[in-house]
C-alpha cells in the first residue's frame, strides 16, 4: 500500500473508530456517565450488569455504571449496577479482581462460575466427535467458549434483573478485533468507546483507581495453556503503538500497515450479519 494509501486508511479508521483528536478527562466522564444514566431512564431499564475481570477496562466502565445508576436514584428513579465475577473455575489473579470491586463499589456483585458450562460444552463437542488441528487450536476455540458464556451469564442476569448488559470495547480493542464475536464483543451498551487504552487508565485514574488497577498488564486470559498471556504478546503490537495510530501521532510503518491489515481483516466482528 503507497503512504498515501496507508494514511488515508488510518484517517478513516480514527473516524470510523469515533477517537476524538482532543481529550478532556472530566468531560469525557461527566458524558459517560450522563449516557448511561440517560439509557436507563429513557429505556426503563431498572439495572446496568457487568463482568469485573479486574482488568482495567472493566473497572472503569464498571465504575462508570454505578455511577450512572447512582445518579438515577438520586433523581427519583430506580436503577442498580450488577457486577458480575465470571471467573473460570478459580481465577488466578482473584486478589486484582477484589480491587477492582473494592474501588467499583458496586450495588450488588454476582458471581457465577464459568467453568462447567464451558467444560460441559467442550465435552459435548469432543463426543460430537468434533476434531481441532491440535491441542493448542483447542484450547483457542474453549477459549472463545469462555468469553460466550460469560455473555450468556450477563444476558440471563439482564433478563431476570430488568437490564442492560455493558461491554468495555474501546478503539484500542476495535481496531484489531481482538474480542470474542458475540462473547464480550455482544452488549447493549458500550460507554467506553473511541477511548484508546491510555485514555482509559486516565479515566480510570481520574475515576480514583488505584494504581494497581490503572496499570494492570491487559490480558483476555482465556487460554487454558497460556494463562494470563498478555494481550501484547497475541497481538504481537503494543498498545503505545496502537493507541499512537489512533491518536494520530507518529507510529512505525509496520505497525502502521499491520494495524489497517487487521482492522480491514476483521470488519465483520464491528458490523451485523452479512445478508443477502
Ligand atoms: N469474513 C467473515 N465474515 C463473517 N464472519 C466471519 C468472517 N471470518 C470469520 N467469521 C466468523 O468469526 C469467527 C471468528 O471470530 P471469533 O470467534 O471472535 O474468534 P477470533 O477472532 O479468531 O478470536 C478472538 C480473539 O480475540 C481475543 N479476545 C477475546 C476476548 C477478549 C479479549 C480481550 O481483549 O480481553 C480478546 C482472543 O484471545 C482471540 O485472539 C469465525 O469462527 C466465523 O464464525
Ligand atoms: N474473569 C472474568 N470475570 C468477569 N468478567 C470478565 C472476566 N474476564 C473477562 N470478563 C469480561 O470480558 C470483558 C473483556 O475482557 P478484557 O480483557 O478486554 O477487559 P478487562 O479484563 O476489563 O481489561 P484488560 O483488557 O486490560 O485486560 C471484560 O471487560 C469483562 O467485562
Ligand atoms: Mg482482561
Amino acid at each position: 500500500m503507497s503512504a498515501a494509501d496507508l494514511s488515508d486508511a488510518r484517517r478513516q479508521i480514527i473516524r470510523d473508530l469515533e477517537v476524538a483528536p482532543e481529550f478532556d478527562v472530566r468531560g469525557e466522564i461527566e458524558r459517560r456517565v450522563a449516557f448511561l444514566a440517560e439509557r436507563l431512564s429513557s429505556t426503563g431499564a431498572r439495572a446496568l450488569v457487568l463482568g469485573i475481570s479486574g482488568g482495567v477496562d472493566s473497572s472503569t466502565a464498571g465504575r462508570l455504571c454505578q455511577l450512572a445508576a447512582e445518579r438515577v436514584r438520586e433523581g427519583g428513579g430506580e436503577a442498580e449496577f450488577i457486577a458480575m465475577r465470571l471467573p473460570y473455575g478459580v481465577q488466578r489473579d482473584e486478589d486484582d479482581a477484589q480491587r477492582a470491586l473494592g474501588f467499583i463499589a458496586p450495588d450488588r456483585v454476582l458471581t457465577v462460575d464459568v467453568r462447567p458450562a464451558t467444560d460441559g460444552l467442550a465435552d459435548a463437542l469432543d463426543k460430537a466427535g468434533l476434531e481441532y488441528d491440535g491441542d493448542s487450536a483447542r484450547d483457542f476455540v474453549i477459549g472463545n467458549a469462555k468469553a460466550r458464556e460469560r455473555m450468556a451469564a450477563q444476558y440471563a442476569v439482564a433478563g431476570a434483573a430488568g437490564g442492560l448488559v455493558v461491554g468495555t470495547d474501546h478503539a484500542a480493542e476495535a481496531v484489531t478485533g481482538f474480542f470474542t464475536k458475540f462473547g464480550d464483543g455482544a452488549a447493549d451498551l458500550v460507554p467506553l468507546t473511541g477511548l484508546t487504552k491510555r485514555r482509559v487508565r486516565a479515566v480510570a485514574a481520574e475515576l480514583g483507581a488505584p494504581s494497581a488497577v490503572v496499570d494492570k498488564t491487559p490480558t483476555a486470559d482465556l487460554e487454558t495453556l497460556s494463562p494470563q498471556k498478555p494481550d501484547e504478546d497475541a497481538l504481537g503490537l503494543t498498545y503505545e503503538q496502537i493507541d499512537d495510530f489512533l491518536e494520530g501521532r507518529p507510529v512505525d510503518g509496520r505497525a502502521e500497515e499491520a494495524l489497517v491489515a487487521r482492522y480491514r481483516a476483521t470488519a465483520h466482528k464491528r458490523a451485523l450479519p452479512v445478508a443477502p
